[in-house]
């Protein structure tokens, strides 16, 4: 199977290059970039020379599709709603990792965004791919929306517990932390080494793009529309997201039963790791791979769960899940190019 990476000099498009680089059913058939054509992608990426070397070639969305048999599309936001519609109309298989196809209600993409949102009619066709809880079979999909870094942490962690309506979904808070790789390769003031090392800064305090993203989900789970609280922190640290979250139990219940039942709901799922109960996980348990770990735990004194999640942005939350959705959209093995050990230290 041939694969197009558009954004291929971001670290979304090359984190899809080293992962695809492994995949048993995968080419890697063309690379391309809007600012650099015709360059290496090794000069770009030096550790990439001699493995996975190819000259970046212009975005042409007709060529691609005709090339190509999927199509990840790793640009940013408001590139992916012009560009991808042009590759769905030439007949393309597309995963797009940008926030452009996630949200149906496209009111809520511009306000979020500030951006203009992509025609409906791709909107609409777009599916939504957290690939645990994929409530439709995706082999013949189109186009694929992956979902958002924070959104997989948090929404994996809450997934079970909403479901079964074991959460009073109005208290939930989402304290949530990110390496710097989250905002991606280009430069900038806040992502500065300077502004970055040695600190630990909170962002886009209650403006943050993720946050309808999460309640959506949250709604289409709970069959209720909900608020939720959710902070953004940016950390000292390449890669890796945790998050903290905090709601109030409808009744007691103790660590342990809640423990046993993400066992139970996520043991066919083999990228996400539930921890035993008294464990919690950290960022480096999941450095490079596509695992989500969990922890559960409930205060007794104030009737509050705690959940703690941790993902590699670029993995899970990123490259990793978008190979993953990839392997269900052409009914391969899910683990497909994805069964690696973290790295570690
Ligand atoms: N970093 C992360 O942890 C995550 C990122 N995402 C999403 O994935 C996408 C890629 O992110 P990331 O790789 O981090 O970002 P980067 O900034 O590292 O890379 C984005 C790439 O998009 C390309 N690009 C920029 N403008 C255009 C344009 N007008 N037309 C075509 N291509 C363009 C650039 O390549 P060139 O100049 O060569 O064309 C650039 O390398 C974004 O939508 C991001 O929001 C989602 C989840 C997590
Ligand atoms: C550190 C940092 O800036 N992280 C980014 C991660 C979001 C992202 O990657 O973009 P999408 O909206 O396409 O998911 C942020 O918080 O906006």
């Amino acid at each position: 199977m041939k694969a197009a990476i558009i954004g291929a000099t971001g670290y979304g498009g090359a984190e899809l290059i080293r992962l695809l680089h492994y995949h048993p059913d995968v080419t890697l058939q063309s690379f391309h970039s809007s600012s650099q054509e015709g360059e290496s992608i090794a000069a770009s990426y030096p550790h990439m020379q001699g493995i996975a070397e190819k000259n970046l070639k212009h975005i042409d969305p007709a060529q691609i599709a005709k090339e190509a048999d999927v199509v990840f599309a790793a640009a940013p936001a408001g590139v992916s709603a012009e560009l991808v519609p042009e590759l769905v109309d030439n007949g393309a298989r597309v995963v797009d990792l940008s926030g452009d196809f996630r949200l149906q209600d496209t009111g809520k993409y511009e306000d979020w965004y500030q951006k203009k949102a992509p025609d409906k009619q791709y909107v609409n066709q777009a599916v939504y791919g957290l690939t645990e809880w994929l409530e439709t079979d995706i082999t013949g999909t189109q186009l694929l929306s992956n979902p958002g870094c924070y959104p997989t942490a948090a929404l994996l962690a809450l997934a079970p517990l909403v479901k079964q309506n074991r959460v009073d979904t109005s208290s939930i808070i989402i304290d949530a932390k990110t390496g710097v790789s989250g905002a991606g390769r280009k430069a900038a003031a806040a992502t500065h080494f300077t502004e970055t090392n040695d600190n630990l800064k909170i962002y886009k305090v209650f403006k943050h793009q993720h946050t309808p993203e999460i309640e959506a989900m949250l709604e289409a789970w709970s069959g209720k529309p909900e608020a939720i609280t959710f902070s953004t922190h940016l950390v000292p640290m390449t890669r890796g997201i945790m998050t903290t979250i905090y709601a109030d139990a409808p009744q007691d219940m103790t660590a342990q039963e809640l423990t046993e039942l993400y066992q139970e709901c996520y043991n066919d799922c083999y990228f996400v790791r539930v921890k035993e109960q008294g464990t919690y996980p950290s960022t480096k348990d999941v450095y490079g791979s596509n695992f989500c770990d969990l922890s559960l735990s409930y205060d007794e004194r104030t009737n509050r769960i705690m959940i703690v999640s941790v993902i590699d942005n670029l993995v899970k939350g990123a490259a990793g899940q978008a190979v993953q959705n990839m392997n269900r959209m052409f009914g391969l093995n899910e683990t497909a190019g994805l069964d690696l050990i973290p790295v570690y230290p």
